[in-house]
């Protein structure tokens, strides 16, 4: 359903945050390697972690994962391991998706995979049995998912796993999260700069809450910094959180959003903006570079965000997607070499009726929302896009003031 969107002026509110997907679909796997009877409490709701679960509780053995980028990658793994001929594949973008790096290293490490369609892409068949593990050296510079996604099973590999990073090594935060949780469930890890050295000794099973998506608060921190005033309380967010993204903060302050807690409340309240110009490195936060350049462009603030190469490879091309619908709303966006975006200022006349493409992307539905602040009235194609990782996004926004008309 496509949707138009306005704001009342008053931002002001309690937001109900979901719990995080990346640490819901990592939890997953680890209580399914040690066995655990024990309920994992706050898991999410989104379509990615019901991607999840709906394959690890089946009985049968051909798995359409859909759009979740770590059910694919992680279940791959996951599935090398477990005795059978398994199947998986995913939505259209998702053959689109590669997964080569991760393919190879596996079968190094003595897996059985074979592409059904396209060399390096879903789907896949995978031949399950025993994993040898050993040393390897993996590109890093494509998706830390990969690796991620090798750790979690190194536990249950005869020799255990030392892999070598090599290359760029991006989104290296959700490597930080992959080895906090694992040693949460007991496993022995050894890093060394790039050099990662994981001991064949199983998981213990643990109780485990899952914390609230600090990705999913980017959206309301935009909001505040888009709108002439207001007061937004999160809830749910953990202060010393295990999220790389936690990390906005303290850029947000610099685009006029003052965070505080008070208790386990997250307190957002809008103070002068410190900077003319946005320069920053999002290669440990690729998810909000979306939230950030369309924040950033309603302040008219130009930016130039360095680290946003696999950008392109995510649910849609996102270089791409942002560039042509921020053109609509009249600001001219331009990348230098593969790594970077930015908007030096340049205006073009907005479009008159402006309807926001979102290519099955989540985050671009959600990043463009806050903009009809300045444009009221702006359609958002495919609401129901946002289940991808946040259902009730529209629900919290509209607790904040937006009004939702659907239209044809
Ligand atoms: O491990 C994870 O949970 C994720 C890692 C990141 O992907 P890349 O490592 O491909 O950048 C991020 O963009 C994605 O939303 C979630
Ligand atoms: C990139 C994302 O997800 P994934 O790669 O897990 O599909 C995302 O949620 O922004």
């Amino acid at each position: 359903m496509n949707i138009a969107v306005c704001f009342n002026d008053k931002i002001k509110g309690i937001v109900s945050l979901p719990a995080s997907k990346s640490i819901s679909n990592r939890i997953l796997i680890l209580n399914a390697l040690a066995d655990s009877p024990l309920e994992i409490e706050n898991l999410s709701d989104c379509d990615d972690t019901k991607s999840m679960l709906q394959v690890l509780q089946s009985d049968v053995n051909y798995f359409d994962i859909g759009h979740a980028g770590t059910a694919m990658r992680f279940l791959t793994a996951f599935l090398s391991r477990i005795v059978g001929i398994w199947d998986l594949t995913g939505s259209e973008r998702m053959k689109q998706r590669p997964i080569g790096v991760l393919v190879d290293a596996l079968n190094r490490l003595g897996a059985h995979i074979e592409y059904r369609e396209q060399v390096g892409f879903p789907p896949l068949r995978i031949y399950g049995s025993y994993l040898r593990g050993g040393e390897i050296s993996i590109p890093a510079s494509v998706s830390s998912q990969y690796i991620s996604a090798l750790m979690m099973i190194a536990p249950y590999m005869a020799e255990g796993l030392r892999l070598r990073l090599t290359g760029k090594v991006v989104s290296r935060k959700y490597i930080d999260m992959t080895v906090a949780l694992m040693r949460f469930f007991g496993a022995e890890i050894e890093t060394n700069g790039d050099f990662i050295k994981i001991a064949p000794l199983p998981y213990t099973p643990v109780p485990f809450r899952v914390e609230s998506d600090w990705s999913a608060a980017s959206y309301f921190y935009e909001l505040l910094a888009i709108a002439e005033g207001g007061e937004i309380t999160l809830t749910g967010l953990e202060k010393e959180s295990l999220q790389g993204d936690a990390g906005q903060v303290y850029v947000w302050e610099k685009l006029g959003v003052k965070s505080s807690w008070q208790g386990d409340k997250l307190m957002l309240r809008k103070k002068e903006v410190e900077i003319r110009f946005l320069e920053f490195n999002f290669v440990e936060m690729p998810d909000l570079v979306q939230s950030f350049a369309v924040a950033c462009c309603m302040n008219g603030i130009p930016f130039s965000f360095s680290g946003v190469e696999t950008l392109r490879i995510k649910e849609t091309d996102r270089i791409t997607a942002l560039i042509t619908e921020l053109r609509k709303l009249g600001y001219e966006l331009s990348t230098e070499g593969e790594g970077v975006l930015k908007w030096e200022g340049t205006l073009a006349l907005p479009e008159k009726n402006i309807c926001i493409e979102t290519y099955h992307d989540h985050r671009m539905a959600m990043a463009f929302a806050p903009a009809a602040l300045k444009h009221p009235g702006m359609v958002i194609v495919d609401k129901e896009v946002v289940s991808k990782s946040f259902a009730d996004y529209w629900k919290e926004l509209q607790k904040l003031g937006l009004e939702i008309e659907e239209v044809k």
